[in-house]
């Protein structure tokens, strides 16, 4: 596949970090990450991806450490979909490796994915997801996601951030905002672990245009059996 030239990107600052960091003192400033949304390769695609509201996005994390963290992505969650049941969204790590830390709104259940190039992490519904890049290399990832969905950030700004923190130097703390009761970080790894069928298999620009492995992106309470099925749930 060609690149899709990556410009005009969102920019995060890290200030707009603050509100979710560790250190409720960190002071910091200037670009965390890009966001570039709504990629297309040709008009085709455009079209196809619009009549679908599907929406496909690369977001670009150059390794930093902010306040003692590995930079990670501010964190939100999804609101529902027009059946009841939340947004999901499916991430590629294109270089460099991810962390993808996902708690359950009602925090019974917090996974930390590990993944590296190649590999597809999917977002069930319901999940908050923050993405930490916990290496000084960049961060290249995709992600496609309904065009109807938006980030919900308040649930993570009110407590500060995720319920669980990583440092750069090695320690995975509790976010002491939240119980004490909630439940250890269930750590996976799936490195070149396909997900389950119907899910994609392949890298998710060459999914544009395949409406059965697509989905469940706008239709996720068709796919409950499906999400149970997941590598996130062994
Ligand atoms: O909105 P946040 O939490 O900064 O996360 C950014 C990520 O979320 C997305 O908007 C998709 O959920 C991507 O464009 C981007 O990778």
């Amino acid at each position: 596949m060609q690149p899709i030239p990556l410009v005009n990107p969102d920019v995060r600052d890290c200030s707009e970090l603050l509100t979710v960091m560790a250190d409720p003192d960190c002071r910091t400033g200037g670009p965390a990450y890009e966001m570039f949304r709504g990629l297309y390769l040709n008009d085709p695609d455009k079209k196809w991806l619009e009549e679908h509201k599907i929406r496909y996005d690369i977001t670009r994390i150059p390794g930093q450490v902010i306040c003692g963290e590995w930079i990670k992505t501010k964190g939100h969650y999804h609101q529902s979909a027009p059946d009841g049941y939340a947004f999901p969204e499916i991430y590629e790590v294109l270089e460099g490796e991810a962390l993808y830390l996902l708690q359950k709104i009602d925090l019974s259940d917090i996974i930390l994915v590990n993944a590296r190039k190649g590999d597809l992490v999917l977002i069930p519904p319901g999940y908050g997801h923050v993405t930490i890049n916990p290496s000084e290399d960049t961060l290249l990832m995709a992600n496609l996601v309904s065009s109807a969905f938006t980030s919900e950030y308040l649930p993570f700004e009110k407590m500060q951030g995720a319920a669980y923190y990583l440092f750069a130097d090695g320690r995975r703390e509790r976010n002491p905002r939240y119980p004490e009761t909630i439940p250890e970080l269930r750590e996976v790894t799936c490195y070149g672990k396909p997900l389950p069928e119907p899910f994609p298999q392949q890298a998710l620009y060459s999914c544009v245009g395949d409406e059965k492995s697509l989905a469940f992106l706008n239709n996720p309470g068709s796919f409950l059996k499906e999400y149970q099925e997941l590598y996130l749930f062994m």
